[in-house]
């Protein structure tokens, strides 16, 4: 996350990060959200490599043990069949993640709410990005969660010429396109966005533009899970 602030600890509590072994370590490479007890929704971008996976919950900060944190491996990953890794700007970049047991929830730990399948926010809908990404184009990871106020940017203002033009799909929502912005390690995380006084998680970071990740009038874009909730279904049961 480029721009905003240090969260207040575990005031996200649907938030995980998504880690990779490497020799005896893990190591932090996305965000994602907790949907069910069970079950984590990412990027499908993020799980493209074959790796072993954990779930980190209740985290802070994902250099230290803070006594918070639930540990948990993956038994599969679903990533949708449409998603060409060659082509991010084609969408589909979505995956579920199985886990090996199901979370307990607690004060730290939560379900994220999802919307109703077909639902489209306004322009300038008020939406936060959460993460440890990269704090500026080409910098390092933040140690702590971050978040950032990224107002919705409707499809047409997005998509005309100047913005992102027909890279951006209706699939997809953008957010932001100030000063701040999400930033490579944000993939995979939560859009939270404000609808009737809730938290709805309505994206899943996507991508930012190849020249900076808080290049002017070109929005974080997100993976618009408003219109996935069938596939989600399909899949968790
Ligand atoms: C070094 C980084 C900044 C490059 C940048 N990376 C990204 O945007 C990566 C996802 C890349 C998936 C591709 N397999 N996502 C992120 O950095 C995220 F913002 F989500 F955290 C990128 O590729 N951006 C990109 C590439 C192509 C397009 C279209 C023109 C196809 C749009 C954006």
């Amino acid at each position: 996350v480029v721009g905003g602030e240090v969260a207040r600890p575990n005031s996200w509590p649907w938030q995980i990060s998504l880690q990779y072994k490497s020799g005896s370590s893990f190591y932090h490479t996305c965000g994602g959200t907790l949907i069910r007890r069970g079950w984590v929704m990412t990027a499908a971008h993020c799980v493209d490599r074959s790796r072993t996976w954990r779930v980190v919950l209740g985290d802070h900060n994902i250099n230290s043990h803070e006594g918070r944190e639930q540990y948990m491996s993956v038994s599969r990953v679903y990533i949708h069949p449409n998603w060409n890794s060659n082509n991010v700007a084609g969408g589909w970049d979505i995956a579920l993640l199985r886990l090996s047991s199901d979370a307990s929830l607690n004060n730290y730990v939560q379900l994220g709410a999802l919307p109703p399948a077909g639902q489209v926010l306004p322009h300038n809908n008020a939406c936060y990005i959460t993460g440890w990404g990269r704090t500026q184009t080409g910098g390092q990871l933040s140690a702590q969660l971050k978040q950032a106020y990224l107002p919705v940017v409707d499809h047409k203002t997005c998509s005309s010429s100047g913005w992102w033009g027909s890279t951006v799909k209706n699939s997809m929502v953008c957010a932001g396109g100030g000063s701040d912005s999400g930033c490579q390690g944000d993939s995979g995380g939560p859009l939270n966005c404000s609808v009737n006084g809730q938290w709805v998680v309505h994206g899943v970071t996507s991508f930012v533009s190849s020249s900076g990740c808080n290049a002017y009038r070109k929005p974080t874009v997100f993976t618009r899970v408003s219109a996935y909730i069938s596939w989600m279904n399909s899949i968790m049961g």
